[in-house]
């Protein structure tokens, strides 16, 4: 549930204020995003664990924006970053360091160095050559570096083959047939400190069983450690909850944290959440001017001022995400559209075959949109990426500027002569 809802008269409302305001200050395109429902999904994690020892690692790479990651730090959450960048972004949006969780697999030395100066809570080993880099990196510093290894335990999750991370040909973690002597090389290593198993097995799941398939098998991967003599102390489940663009039906937190407690028994293992799109997707809303209304024998375009560089989810994955009026009037024609924008691209479109009733100057809205889209706009065709703005109640924030042109040739140069 989101706090997107039409009023009585039409008009799309974000909270308690009318979308039609709300882009009055920014122009369009804009991405809105509602606190309340962050918050909303946010808890809903929280209190799926419950009294079990937790922490929800927020996965920066949905939406990385600082006014959304110092909402995350507000609520206490914890960080799942990818890349120094990620870390730097949550410290400067008040994030705790001791919170983060540093998953990706090409961590470079000064990312390493940087992550142990900062005292995050651990490192997601993605292969044996980074744990021993790591190794290395902390001896130099004089540390130990918190380590769990990402293992990949083979398994389908059923998801888009470009967000699917858990089969054995997908360049992530560690094979978990090696898993375990891995793990025996860490724990002799001296500058190392085993704390957790991590896997992530994909991206916008929305079946129960492939969680749980994998991990059974993490758990007797922790059993086999354990009469090795390697305690381990966490279990990071990663992410991968699936959320509804289109009337998918995804376990919700407290169903799948049920059924990820019953399978633990009596481990006292730390829990680990790593949600991203089941936080945010929902939280957030792209809004759109419509500039032209094509129409053509063959097909009717629906030309919008939003493009893939501002969305790329439909070009990238063909993924659908809603598309719906920002106000509705009775008196448009409906009319079937592929909704595209300016980019010189085929592949530049929104949605396809939709049925909309909106006239020329009218304003669109792609719902689902507060995760993996601000975060993966670009400047291609040298457009300025969107504005973003936070509502909460009947306050709006811009949490981003939209760019400048002057931005778009930030650092690049002329040659002399
Ligand atoms: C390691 C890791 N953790 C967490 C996430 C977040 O995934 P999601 O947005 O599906 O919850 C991702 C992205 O898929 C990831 O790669
Ligand atoms: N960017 C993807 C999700 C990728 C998850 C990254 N591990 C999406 O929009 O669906």
């Amino acid at each position: 549930m989101d706090f997107f809802n039409y009023q009585e008269d039409g008009r799309l409302f974000a909270e308690d204020l009318a979308v039609e305001d709300v882009i009055k200050q920014s122009g369009t395109p804009a991405y809105i995003y509602s606190r309340a429902t962050i918050e909303r999904h946010w808890h809903a994690f929280d209190q799926a664990a419950g009294d079990h020892p937790h922490m929800i690692c927020y996965a920066v790479k949905a939406n990385s924006n600082l006014g959304v990651l110092n909402l995350m730090a507000k609520l206490g959450s914890g960080f799942d970053i990818v890349s120094v960048g990620e870390l730097l972004r949550v410290l400067k949006a008040g994030g705790d360091p001791q919170k983060v969780v540093f998953s990706g697999v090409g961590k470079t030395e000064l990312e390493i160095r940087t992550a142990l100066e900062a005292g995050i809570y651990c490192f997601n080993v993605e292969s044996e050559g980074e744990l021993l880099r790591i190794n290395e990196v902390a001896a130099l510093m004089g540390k130990k570096a918190p380590v769990s290894i990402r293992v990949n335990p083979n398994i389908d999750a059923g998801t888009h083959p470009y967000i699917s991370t858990g089969l054995k040909e997908n360049k992530f973690g560690i094979d978990i047939e090696k898993a375990s002597a891995i793990y025996q090389i860490a724990s002799a290593l001296e500058n190392i400190e085993v704390k957790g198993v991590d896997c992530h097995i994909g991206s916008q799941l929305t079946e129960i069983e492939p969680f749980i398939e994998a991990i059974d098998k993490l758990l007797v991967l922790i059993d086999n450690l354990k009469s090795k003599g390697i305690e381990i102390s966490h279990l990071d489940v990663g992410g991968g909850l699936g959320v509804p663009y289109n009337g998918e039906t995804p376990p919700q937190p407290a169903e799948y944290t049920k059924a990820l407690k019953a399978r633990l028994g009596d481990r006292k293992l730390k829990l680990l959440f790593e949600p991203g799109r089941a936080i945010m997707a929902n939280a957030g809303i792209l809004v759109s001017k419509v500039e032209f209304l094509k129409l053509t024998e063959h097909k009717n375009f629906a030309i919008v001022d939003a493009a893939m560089n501002d969305l790329i989810r439909p070009a990238l994955y063909s993924a659908w995400q809603r598309i719906e009026p920002m106000n509705l009037h009775a008196d448009r024609e409906t009319r079937n559209y592929d909704v595209v924008g300016p980019i010189c691209e085929t592949g530049d479109f929104l949605g396809k075959d939709r049925d909309l009733a909106i006239a020329e100057g009218d304003y669109v809205v792609v719902r689902s949109a507060g995760a993996y889209g601000s975060t993966m706009a670009s400047n291609y065709n040298s457009r300025c990426r969107p504005a973003e703005i936070m509502v909460d109640g009947d306050q709006a924030y811009l949490v981003r500027a939209r760019e400048t042109h002057e931005d778009l040739w930030k650092g690049e140069n002329v040659l002399p002569s």
